[in-house]
């Protein structure tokens, strides 16, 4: 039988109470308060913290606390990433991001979520749904990014956002829902 973990990384409903995942969300809020306190001149400790957060990561990061998500350990980041002040990545499963992603502030990516009847959302259930984030996108803002969406490479994300479907490579999205803008050339 599936542990509630194996269940939540696989996309189907699990109980979030669970003490294995409970144990786990501790260590993430340990780990994102230690760096969120860090001092903006203990930039190796910062870079250190990210590397054990995360699930992995390039060789060059940079997030400017605050920073908050569920485990960090669904969290990979390629090489070249910055996120401004206030990110909130809420990773049940994976929230994958490719080389050269720039992240501005306020920005929400999201790949938990919640039954839509009431009586299964108040059982204690939940899941979540992959997010993928192409090379070299910048999103822009106070954007959400909703679980399963899939962003292209080179992809602009106009703040405030809320990407709720896919987006494909060369574009610029914004608005609520999200629509594209316009082509990249
Ligand atoms: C990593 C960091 O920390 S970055 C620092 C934080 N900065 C930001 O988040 C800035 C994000 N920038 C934006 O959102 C900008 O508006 C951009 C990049 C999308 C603008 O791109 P541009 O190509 O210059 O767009 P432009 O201003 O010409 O507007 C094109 C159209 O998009 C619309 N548009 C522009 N921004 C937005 C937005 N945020 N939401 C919805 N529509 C928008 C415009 O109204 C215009 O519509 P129209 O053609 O109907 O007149």
């Amino acid at each position: 039988m599936k542990t509630e973990k194996e269940k939540m990384l696989d996309g189907e409903l699990y109980n979030a109470a669970d003490p294995e995942l409970v144990s786990d969300r501790v260590n993430a809020r340990k780990l994102t308060r230690l760096y969120n306190e860090t001092l903006e001149t203990d930039l190796d400790k910062r870079t250190e913290l990210l590397k054990e957060l995360f699930g992995s990561t390039g060789e060059s990061l940079y997030i400017e606390p605050t920073f908050r998500c569920d485990y960090g350990s669904n969290i990979h980041v390629g090489e070249n990433f910055y996120a401004n002040f206030d990110c909130v990545f809420l990773d049940v499963c994976e929230i994958r991001i490719g080389d050269n992603c720039f992240v501005a502030p306020g920005v929400h990516i999201y790949a938990a979520t919640h039954p839509l009847n009431a009586q299964e959302r108040i059982s204690g259930v939940e899941y979540g749904i992959p997010v993928t984030i192409g090379d070299n996108v910048w999103i822009g803002g106070r954007a959400v990014i909703n679980p399963g969406v899939k962003i292209g490479n080179n992809v602009v994300v106009a703040s405030g956002a809320v990407v709720t479907k896919d987006v494909p490579d060369n574009v610029v999205v914004g608005g609520n829902p999200a629509r594209v803008i316009k082509a990249i050339d």
